[in-house]
């Protein structure tokens, strides 16, 4: 990866961009991918996100020529990917299922890929070495890890120096170490001005990770913003307060038309209040204070807020039982057993409704 693209003409127009325009799949009754329509850019991290089921792999699919769009069309550098004599110059993909000869050791899987891509033999090595393979290039793919593997997946993508990168879940399964090189690899790919296109359930990876979202829910399209952007508009921000006198401070909450409900560990929460103005209000009716502090919401709680009403399967908590609302315990954010914490993230508001716990008991129900 010796060069940074550099913009001609060509890459004012349309030069390292994924375009969809109106993308539809259906397979029978079910509707997979519904009139998607955004633009893919180079130079940034852009996260492709949606609950399992949402139409992410189909997408990608479709990008790649792997399924015909029921209607709609994908166009990569301005033209669709079967009409490209040597894609891989262009772009270069990990999707999910990988397609390795079992007979083939991990160098003549890839010279395989050059070769019917018009690539020099020496390429093969430099990408063995860029993913950290070259020890186990004569070794056969079928008794890598989960991780040599991704690494053998992410070699063939890179395998034409291309352009565009597309990666399907490439952090699924990997310890934090792998989860961590492949981060790096993203954002250095972006940095060289590569668009770096990449779909992930793991929220918290891609709030490290990417600079542009997409968010899809049931095929269709959520969202498509920066992530700043995102979080801020899909999320509510929270004053959490702690006194000796919680009673006294909610009344005086109550008073000015706020909505105090119980936090956690006998702190109250106020969705949507001001930090400032709640400071002032305690200060005027000397309430002591041990804690206000505005709660920033995660791109998790953001996210979820906004594919609430398109999750495919939704599976509840063992918290949606009569305890649900109540304070933040075992099992909650933060808590063993919760869901990984957020830097920055806030604990779940007692008193909302519950919602299905993000990658704790949702399963697909594939109908493939
Ligand atoms: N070949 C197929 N035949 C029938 N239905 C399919 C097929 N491929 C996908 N689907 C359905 O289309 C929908 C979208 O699936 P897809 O795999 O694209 O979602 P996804 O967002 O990638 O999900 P996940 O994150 O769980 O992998 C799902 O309801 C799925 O069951």
């Amino acid at each position: 990866m010796a060069h940074k693209w550099r913009g001609g003409a060509r890459a004012l127009s349309v030069e390292g961009m994924i375009e969809l325009r109106d993308l539809t799949k259906r397979y029978g009754e079910k509707t997979a991918v519904d009139g998607l329509s955004f633009t893919v850019r180079p130079g940034i991290v852009t996260g492709f996100l949606g609950p399992n089921g949402a139409g992410k792999s189909t997408t990608m699919r479709m990008v790649l020529g792997l399924d015909t769009p029921t209607h709609g069309s994908v166009r990569i550098d301005g033209e669709p990917y079967n009409h490209m004599r040597e894609p891989l110059h262009s772009i270069g993909a990990l999707l999910e299922a990988k397609g390795v000869h079992p007979g083939r050791t991990a160098y003549n899987h890839l010279l395989c890929m050059a070769q019917s891509n018009g690539i020099p033999e020496r390429r093969v090595g430099e990408v063995l070495e860029m993913v950290g393979l070259q020890d186990v290039a004569r070794k056969r793919p079928k008794g890598f890890s989960l991780g040599m593997g991704q690494r053998l997946g992410i070699a063939g993508a890179l395998l034409g120096d291309p352009r565009i990168l597309m990666f399907d879940e490439p952090v699924n399964g990997l310890d934090p170490e792998g989860i961590h090189w492949i981060r790096t690899l993203m954002q250095h790919l972006a940095r060289e001005g590569r668009t770096v296109f990449v779909s992930s359930h793991l929220m918290s990876e891609m709030a490290q990770t990417a600079q542009h979202l997409v968010v899809i829910g049931q095929g269709r399209l959520l969202a498509d913003t920066t992530m700043s952007q995102f979080i801020a508009e899909n999320s509510r921000t929270r004053v959490r307060i702690r006194t000796p006198e919680p009673e006294r401070m909610q009344d005086v909450l109550v008073a000015e038309g706020l909505r105090p409900v119980a936090g956690h560990e006998g702190s109250l929460e106020v969705e949507g209040g001001d930090a400032a103005r709640i400071g002032e209000l305690a200060a005027s009716h000397g309430l002591v204070l041990h804690e206000l502090s505005p709660q920033r919401a995660s791109l998790e709680e953001a996210f979820m807020r906004l594919t609430a009403q398109s999750v495919e399967y939704h599976a509840f908590a063992p918290s949606d039982g009569p305890d649900s609302g109540g304070p933040a315990g075992p099992g909650g954010p933060g808590e063993p057993g919760g869901q990984a914490p957020q830097p920055g993230g806030p604990a779940a508001p007692p008193g909302r409704p519950s919602q299905p716990a993000w990658g704790q008991s949702w399963k697909k129900g594939r109908e493939r």
